[in-house]
Formats: C-alpha cells, structure tokens, sequence
C-alpha cells in the first residue's frame, strides 16, 4: 500500500511541476489532459515494481543468489554433493574409518515415508503440547528430557515421572529408534563408512518453529553456524523433516552458506538432510514468515564416549 501512496504523489509533482510553465493556453491544456492518464500509468507500474521487490524480498532469498538443492515438490531418491573437508576434524581425536575424509551434503525423500514422517510428527506436537517457548523456537529432547517451557527448559521424566507413560507410548519410542536406525545407515552409506562405528550424540531434538518474536538467544535459530563448532562432538548432522514448506510454513528454508551462491534445501515432510558437520557445511535457517515449522536434528559422533541411548520409556 505504501509504495503506491508514494506513487500517487509522484504523478501530482509533474503536474504541479507544469503549473510553473509560463503561459497556459486552452490549446496546450488537451495534451495535457491527455498525459495524465499516461503519468497515473507509470505512478502505478512503479509503485507495483516497488511491491514486487518488497515482496520478493520478503518471502524469497534474503541472502542474495540462491540455487534451491531440494525443492519442496520433488521426491528425491538421493541427491549428494561432495565438498572439500574443512580442517575442524583436526582439533579433534580422530577415529580412522569415522571421522570425516569424505565430506558433503546428502538429501533423500525415500529413506523415511511420509507416512513415518506424520507419525514421528504427532509424538513431537504431544510432548511440545505440553511446554512450548515464549518465543518462535521450541525444542523437545526425548534423550534428556529437555522441554523449552517459556523462557526455560523443564526435565519432562522429572516432572513427569512415571505419568510420562500415559504422554508417550511404547509405539512411539520404537519408532523413534527405527528413524534413527535408518538415518544412520543413510550416512554410512553415502560417506562410505561402517554404521557401526557411528554413534548417536547430543543433542538430538525435535524442534517447532513458528513465527512469534524471539524472547530468548536460544529462540535465534537463524544464525548462520558451524555444528561441529556449536556442538563439539557432532562429525554427521541429519535433519528429518517433518512439515511442508510453503503448505505449513513460509521462510524457514535451510541453507548451506557459500561464497557466490548459497544452497537451499526446502523442507518436505519425511525428507532427510545430512551432512558433515565441519565449516565445509556453515549454515542457517531462514526465519519462518508464517505457519508452523517441525524438524528434527539427529546427530552422530564418532567418538565412542560422546555417545548416548537411544530414549526408553523405562
Ligand atoms: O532445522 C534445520 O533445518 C536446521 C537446524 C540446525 O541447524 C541445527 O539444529 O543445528
Ligand atoms: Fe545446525
């Protein structure tokens, strides 16, 4: 609206701009009749260029030139990437046979069905029913019992203790470690490692995003980072969708941060993104415009010690 109030004006400046002229005669008055439309037409075509570019500002790439790896509406049997390995291993012990040599960014849609994606969906909108952040990003962490309450986090088997079995059910646990199980056979697979010498790390949680204002630092999820850096024991990171970009959510579209064009992988329900978790793969994830965004993030150490259970329900 704005952009066309400032259009209007611009077509009543000529005029008045006009009315300086020296002599005014009923001859000339036509063809300037005539110009107003004309002027009224370009007021209003600039006005419109100036929404489109607001709009596409707005809900398109804020980060400049972006080529989309994973479209929403693509099903993808296995798209991979190798990138060169960032030095960030080397700070770390390393585990021959595990730690990244091979590095890169994986996507597939046909690991994990929709429908698995809809039931590992439904175990997160319960246990997040029952906390939920005061600010856009919430998190549930069935290893730890982290649930973001407000501007906390509470420890759901504490609070809940033995009632925890009327929340979730066997079923659901199950289900949890099978999409694990899977993940973790993808990565094996496309890095050219044993599954075996992988280990599930954390943190590993579910998240919900939506588009309500950040109350806390842990709210700004749309920082660009490192996992390896943010998280230490991460080498694998896998992120299993769980919604739909632009059916359930707008923004919120993650995207691997490149010099000249970053790469953006646009959630689907049950897609799977992996990755190794060195600078090679800085990323962020664009702040959700509308709607309710579900993921979740599956990590994997190397490391033996940093490794931890899968969750049980006793
Ligand atoms: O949800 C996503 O797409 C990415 C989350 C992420 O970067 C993280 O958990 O470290
Ligand atoms: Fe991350």
């Amino acid at each position: 609206m704005a952009p066309q109030r400032r259009g209007a004006p611009k077509a009543e400046g000529s005029g008045a701009a006009e009315r300086g002229r020296p002599s005014s005669t009923k001859k000339d008055q036509v063809p300037r009749e005539a110009q107003r439309p004309w002027l009224k037409t370009v007021g209003l075509g600039a006005g419109l260029v100036l929404v489109a570019l607001l709009l596409w500002n707005s809900l398109g790439t804020d980060d400049g030139i972006a080529e989309v790896l994973a479209l929403r509406g693509e099903v993808l049997a296995g798209r991979f990437i190798e990138v060169p390995c960032s030095e960030d291993y080397d700070g770390h012990r390393r585990f021959e046979g595990c730690t990244p040599r091979k590095c890169g960014r994986g996507i597939t849609d046909i690991v994990i069905t929709r429908e698995e994606a809809d039931r590992i969906r439904s175990i997160a909108e319960k246990g997040l029913s029952l906390g939920g952040s005061d600010g856009g990003a919430s998190i549930l962490d069935l290893h730890s019992g982290a649930l973001s309450v407000g501007k906390h986090f509470v420890n759901l088997y504490r609070y809940f203790g033995d009632k925890i079995q009327n929340i979730f059910s066997e079923e659901d646990f199950q289900l949890y470690r099978d999409v694990r199980r899977k993940v973790q056979l993808t990565i094996a697979n496309a890095f050219g490692i044993s599954a075996s010498s992988l280990y599930l790390t954390k943190p590993t949680f579910f998240s919900r995003i939506n588009s309500t204002e950040a109350r806390m630092a842990h709210d700004e999820y749309w920082h660009a980072h490192v996992d390896k850096v943010t998280y230490g024991s991460f080498d694998y990171t896998s992120l299993l969708y769980l919604s739909d970009y632009l059916e359930d959510f707008g923004g919120g579209r993650f995207v691997f941060m490149e010099e000249g064009a970053n790469k953006t992988v646009e959630p689907r329900a049950g897609r799977v993104s992996f990755f190794t978790s060195g600078s090679e793969n800085l990323h962020r994830v664009e702040k959700v415009r509308w709607g309710t965004r579900y993921a979740i993030t599956i990590a994997f150490t190397c490391n033996p010690d940093h490794g931890i259970e899968d969750p049980a329900l006793t």
